[in-house]
């Protein structure tokens, strides 16, 4: 039995001792924004603990504060008061350790798709080799399948290609968290779904911690391990978390199939419409 999971600490399950499965750790955390009006408290009291390897998506009202809770473990957006952890080392600004993929993947138009990915890579491997860091980035467009795109400018690329560039430049970098701020958001539901295909098979062979927001309860529960539900703001926080319970690798097909699709489904939409 898994009795204790705690940052920084080990925990015991069957007597053995092992590290703390901790990746991420929100703390007691807060944002104030001064506004004309006087300070505006988006976030209070908001405890959360993302286990290494997990998928957890975010959900909750429009305005509620997630994306402000994403850029702040991005490192973007000052805390205005508890913690923020990775491997238990305090956030205080952005690092290569956190990967961030937003709803507009906010490109270089000039520059080809693959050295839009090569930029991230030069920075953050800067002593491998060229051949090295040519073929991280050449290996992630494959993988989002844009081999035959690479050479493209990236202000000629669709929509849904330059998300797809977007995945590519977020995991070359390897990060250990990858933090998505409704990264399908803008997609039809044809490429929603490809590209959700795209992100779940890079991750089940990486396996990093993924952070997700999205507004799309069926895409909340195919993609995660847990569901976060955050409440209404002001002073937003952690309202109820679902576990799902399907096995991985999920196809649509099964999850839709499954007994407890519609019992998950129904938890999300009574938390959002109470
Ligand atoms: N820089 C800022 N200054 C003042 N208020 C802000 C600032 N950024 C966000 N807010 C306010 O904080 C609240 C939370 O915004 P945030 O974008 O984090 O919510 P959200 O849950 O991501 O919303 P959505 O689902 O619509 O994207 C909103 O009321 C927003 O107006």
């Amino acid at each position: 039995m898994n009795t204790l999971i705690e940052q920084n600490k080990t925990y015991t399950e069957n007597g053995i001792v092992y590290p703390s499965k901790v990746m991420l750790d929100l703390s007691e955390l807060k944002k104030v924004y001064p506004t004309p009006k006087g300070d505006y408290v988006v976030l209070e009291d908001l405890n959360l603990q993302i286990l290494k390897e997990e998928f957890v998506t975010i959900i909750g009202h429009s305005g509620c504060g997630k994306t402000t809770m994403l850029s702040m473990i991005a490192g973007l957006n000052p805390i205005s008061g508890g913690n923020i952890s990775v491997l238990g080392k305090p956030v205080t600004g952005p690092g290569p350790d956190r990967g961030v993929i937003f709803q507009a993947p906010s490109l270089m138009p000039w520059m080809t798709a693959f050295q839009n990915v090569l930029l991230g890579v030069d920075q953050v491997f800067p002593h491998a080799t060229k051949n090295q860091r040519h073929d991280i980035a050449k290996y992630y467009l494959q993988k989002v399948g844009l081999e035959k795109d690479f050479h493209k400018k990236a202000s000629e690329l669709s929509q849904g290609m330059q998300q797809r560039v977007g995945i590519a430049r977020a995991f070359a970098i390897k990060p250990k968290v990858l933090l998505l701020d409704e990264p399908f958001g803008m997609l039809d539901s044809l490429t929603r779904g490809e590209l959700q295909d795209i992100l779940i098979e890079i991750w089940n062979k990486e396996k990093i911690t993924a952070v997700m927001i999205t507004h799309d309860v069926d895409e909340a529960i195919f993609l995660a391990d847990r569901v976060v539900m955050m409440t209404s703001g002001p002073r937003a926080k952690i309202g109820d978390i679902l576990a799902i319970d399907f096995d991985r690798p999920r196809t649509r097909k099964s999850v839709l199939d499954h007994e407890d699709y519609y019992t998950y489904r129904k938890h999300l939409i009574d938390f959002l419409e109470h």
